[in-house]
């Protein structure tokens, strides 16, 4: 349930947010708004002079993260974006711009100019909408926005500025402070949004969405006058979601709840007053909303993995669009039951409802569909079968301090009906499945992160099914790759080899990399198998790799989940719950743990996708 009903005009939208801002991050996903994050790599560098005003500098930098984010998604295959979000926030003072500084004394002298006098902060925001056209050609539709905030610092003293600067807080943000945490005890005022100077004017991004999805006839255009506040567009008249609070939603209910609530305790009823509330009570339900949103999130996993489970997407890709009734024969389910899966797979911008007949999103066919190329259909019946239950005794996890593997194995088989030897066997090869369609995914950036061109021979280990050792030889056409692997896996491998395969150069050898010499290569690959181990059998294997080696010639890729610095970054996170005896670890995590064993290159890239990449060489 949204807040603002234009937020929903985004759900089954691929949504990216070309911004690492984890503030930004934030401001949009209270609303409720689903997207990935995909950090640009377009530079700041921008000649400040060629522009006439500092917030055309802002949005043309905006506007230039947010097409290099959408051009390198359009590049790699299957991953154009339906709309990119890009923002750019700057502050300034008497023309001049402050963007982050560089260093102390740089925030010092930010600062100190700051300080007694009101600055103003310009976030410059573009919404591109991306089409993918004839010959791959990306086309875009670009709009942008600007929106400023004044700012008055007080007075700072000599000891307060320093004791800020010492904070580290100023390092990574313009002009050199953060209102929203401790920086917010240098301003005396604000005028205008605020979550502008936090960086990211949602008021008016709201505005802007309501603007393209809802085009109002010209006259139809509802103005409301208060006493005290200025002339505003009214959200809810355009909106063919939520009308108005006369429904019985929740929403309403609890939005007037709050309202009485609130008005028991004010009183009376004057226009400020009245405005108070109604920003009280927007407050409540946004914060309220991020709350639901969490309780229920168990409901959509299960809405996924029972479409899923049901092959729902499947009858849905052969037959084009159907209607409920139809769709409730094919898999042999009520009618009753089979509406509300789909209606809420629709909510969930899965499917698509057009007068009763219902049809795949795009996203649908693209990875629900089970034999599509890049479908994650087995990984979805793997999450439903084995991981749903490591985490439905999470608090035991949680008060052991272990994982719950045992008891997760022992309901996976007896969801899957197998007893005695087999059982091991048959989840083992679930389990590749759920491995191999990952990987195919997010193999293609895995091995395009680095160029990899010079390395001859690689050894995978650890490569399970392949998926990434076919990427490889794909990409690079003098390698050949060796997949290492315990042996009970490398019998299973045989099913998931591609027809077109060149067994001359993707081989496969059993063994155990704790206890095996390793093979011989140029490039050694460790692909979702550091995070898992604890640390001693996670340095031991790292020492052999290192061992195996030679200076100057030979390198190490790893494919993980890589935390942000501030470890704010939820999927890794909540994965790292699963309580392996491994954990995630962040880029500087990793670079420590690399060059303690010698590796004294280590670069890493954020991917974007599903797994980040390092490249570590020994010199
Ligand atoms: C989480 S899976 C990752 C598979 C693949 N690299 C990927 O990214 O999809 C870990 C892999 O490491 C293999 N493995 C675990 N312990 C091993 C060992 N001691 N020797 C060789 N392979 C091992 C597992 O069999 C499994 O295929």
């Amino acid at each position: 349930m949204l807040l603002n009903p234009v937020i929903t005009k985004l759900a089954g939208k691929r949504v990216v947010l070309a911004s690492a801002s984890p503030r930004r991050q934030d401001i949009l996903s209270n609303v409720g708004l689903r997207f990935e994050v995909v950090p640009s790599w377009f530079k700041e560098t921008l000649d400040k002079s060629q522009f006439s005003a500092p917030y055309e500098y802002a949005v043309e930098t905006a506007k230039q993260k947010a097409l290099e984010v959408a051009r390198r998604m359009h590049v790699k295959h299957l991953k154009t974006p339906d709309v990119v979000i890009g923002a750019d926030t700057i502050v300034t003072l008497e023309g001049a711009i402050l963007e982050k500084p560089f260093d102390k004394q740089d925030a010092y002298n930010m600062l100190s100019r700051l300080s007694g006098k009101e600055h103003s902060v310009f976030t410059g925001v573009v919404i591109v909408h991306c089409r993918s056209k004839e010959e791959n050609h990306l086309e875009t539709d670009i709009i942008d926005f600007h929106e400023e905030t004044k700012v008055k610092f007080a007075d700072l003293s000599e000891d307060l500025l320093w004791e800020y600067i010492d904070s580290g807080e100023p390092m990574d943000k313009a002009g050199g402070y953060g209102i929203q945490s401790l920086g917010g005890m240098l301003v005396e005022s604000v005028h205008g949004d605020f979550l502008n100077v936090v960086g990211f004017p949602l008021n008016h991004f709201c505005r802007k969405l309501t603007e393209i999805y809802y085009p109002p006839p010209k006259q139809a255009i509802h103005r409301v006058k208060h006493d005290s506040i200025p002339y505003v567009e009214s959200f809810e008249n355009l909106s063919d979601v939520e009308k108005d609070c006369t429904s019985t939603s929740k929403t309403c209910e609890a939005k007037k709840a709050l309202q009485e609530g609130v008005c028991k305790a004010g009183g009376s009823g004057s226009a400020g007053l009245q405005n108070g509330i109604e920003e009280r009570s927007v407050h409540c339900a946004q914060q309220l909303s991020k709350i639901t949103q969490l309780l229920d999130g168990f409901k959509a996993s299960q809405t996924l993995f029972a479409a899923s489970k049901l092959k729902v997407f499947d009858k849905l890709k052969d037959k084009g669009a159907l209607k409920a009734m139809e769709i409730a024969d094919k898999i042999n389910a009520s009618v009753h039951g089979t509406e509300r899966l789909l209606d809420a797979c629709v909510a969930l911008g899965l499917l698509e409802k057009t007068h009763q007949v219902y049809s795949n999103t795009e996203l649908a066919n693209t990875y629900l569909v089970s034999d599509a190329a890049f479908s994650i259909h087995e990984y979805i019946t793997y999450s439903n079968e084995h991981l749903w239950s490591h985490f439905t005794h999470l608090d035991s996890a949680v008060v052991e301090g272990r994982g719950q593997h045992r008891t997760a194995v022992k309901k996976a088989c007896d969801n899957i009906n197998v007893r005695g030897p087999f059982c091991g066997c048959e989840v083992k090869e679930r389990f590749m499945r759920a491995m191999h369609c990952m990987l195919k995914i997010t193999a293609r950036d895995i091995v395009t992160a680095f160029d990899l061109s010079k390395y001859s021979s690689a050894c995978d280990l650890g490569g399970c099914t392949g998926a990434l050792a076919h990427e490889l030889v794909w990409t690079y056409p003098e390698m050949k790759v060796n997949v290492f692997d315990l042996p009970d896996v490398i019998k299973h491998t045989s099913q998931f080899q591609p027809e077109s395969f060149d067994s001359s150069r993707v081989t496969f050898s059993p063994g155990n990399f704790m206890e095996d010499t390793l093979p011989k290569a140029d490039l050694y690959v460790l692909s979702r198998v550091l995070h898992d181990l604890p640390e001693g059998k996670l340095n031991h294997l790292l020492k052999k790799v290192s061992e195996a080696c030679c200076p100057g010639r030979s390198a190490l890729l790893v494919a993980e989940i890589v935390l942000d610095e501030d470890k704010k970054e939820s999927r890794g996170l909540l994965q790292s719950l699963s309580m392996s005896e491994g954990k995630q670890r962040s880029g500087t995590e990793y670079k420590k743990l690399l060059e303690n064993h010698g590796f004294n290159s280590v670069q890493i890239k954020s991917t974007g996708n599903l797994l980040d990449a390092i490249l570590a060489v020994k010199r």
